[in-house]
């Protein structure tokens, strides 16, 4: 059994004292590929904002194993209308993903700047390396984002919705490089999804956040469960 990367024990988490998911716990292992679904509104983004540590429980405990610090995770969050219009190129926002140790740096290394245009040219956007990235379409800001998420993305990548805006090759290629990040790198990732087929094709775990219940464990437990049946057929 792979370390324990992540854990929260019967979290209480919310905003401004009202509780969005109440008496939560989950262990994630290195090396997992964690696949988190379920309805709009059910606490999925509130759950990945608080195992990166950006909202505090209200209850409980969060531990986050120390490998994961000073920068060692790709965050692709959900994108706001505010980042859309970010005015920036696209090689500073792919470069801002080694920013998240901590450190503020006014250059980047030679080697970073290889590596960003190395994630830009696997996501097919090379070209766009010096366009700004507020002018771009939907699609091709995701794949900047991502590159952005890859490049700080040393132990865990956590991505959520990440398959928004971008087109079925472009989807299709995103899922292989991630099979090659979790299988060949050893990298461990957690990725919010609807959609669903793909994601229970490519994960190894899944778990389905419900209103009233909740099932985590792996894709074959998930599909024989009473929650994942219905989603049987479309494998
Ligand atoms: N910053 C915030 N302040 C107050 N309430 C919030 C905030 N962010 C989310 N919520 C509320 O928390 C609940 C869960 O939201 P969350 O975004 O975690 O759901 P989700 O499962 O990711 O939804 P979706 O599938 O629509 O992205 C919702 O009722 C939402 O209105």
């Amino acid at each position: 059994m792979n370390h324990l990367l992540l854990s929260c024990q019967t979290v209480t988490l919310g905003y401004e004292g009202q509780a969005v998911l109440k008496g939560f716990s989950l262990d994630i292992c290195q090396g997992d590929y964690l696949c988190i679904i379920g309805e709009n509104g059910s606490g999925k983004s509130t759950l990945v904002k608080a195992l990166l540590g950006l909202i505090t429980p209200m209850e409980g405990k969060l531990m986050q194993d120390p490998s994961l610090q000073n920068g060692a995770i790709g965050y692709l969050p959900q994108q706001t209308a505010a980042q859309k219009n970010f005015p920036a190129t696209v090689m500073e926002v792919v470069l801002s993903g080694f920013l998240s140790g901590g450190r503020v740096r006014f250059f980047y290394t030679a080697a970073q700047k290889s590596q960003a245009l190395q994630q830009l040219g696997k996501l097919g956007i090379l070209e766009l390396k010096d366009a700004c990235y507020r002018n771009l379409s939907g699609g091709q800001q995701q794949r900047v984002l991502l590159a952005r998420a890859l490049c700080a993305a040393k132990e865990l990548l956590v991505l959520d919705e990440p398959i928004t805006g971008l087109d079925p090759a472009a989807a299709q290629e995103f899922y292989k490089t991630m099979g090659y990040l979790n299988q060949t790198e050893g990298k461990t990732i957690i990725m919010v999804t609807h959609d669903l087929t793909p994601a229970l094709h490519h994960a190894k775990s899944v778990l389905h956040m419900g209103r009233k219940q909740w099932f985590h464990g792996s894709v074959n437990e998930y599909l024989a469960s009473p929650l994942g049946k219905r989603f049987q057929e479309g494998l």
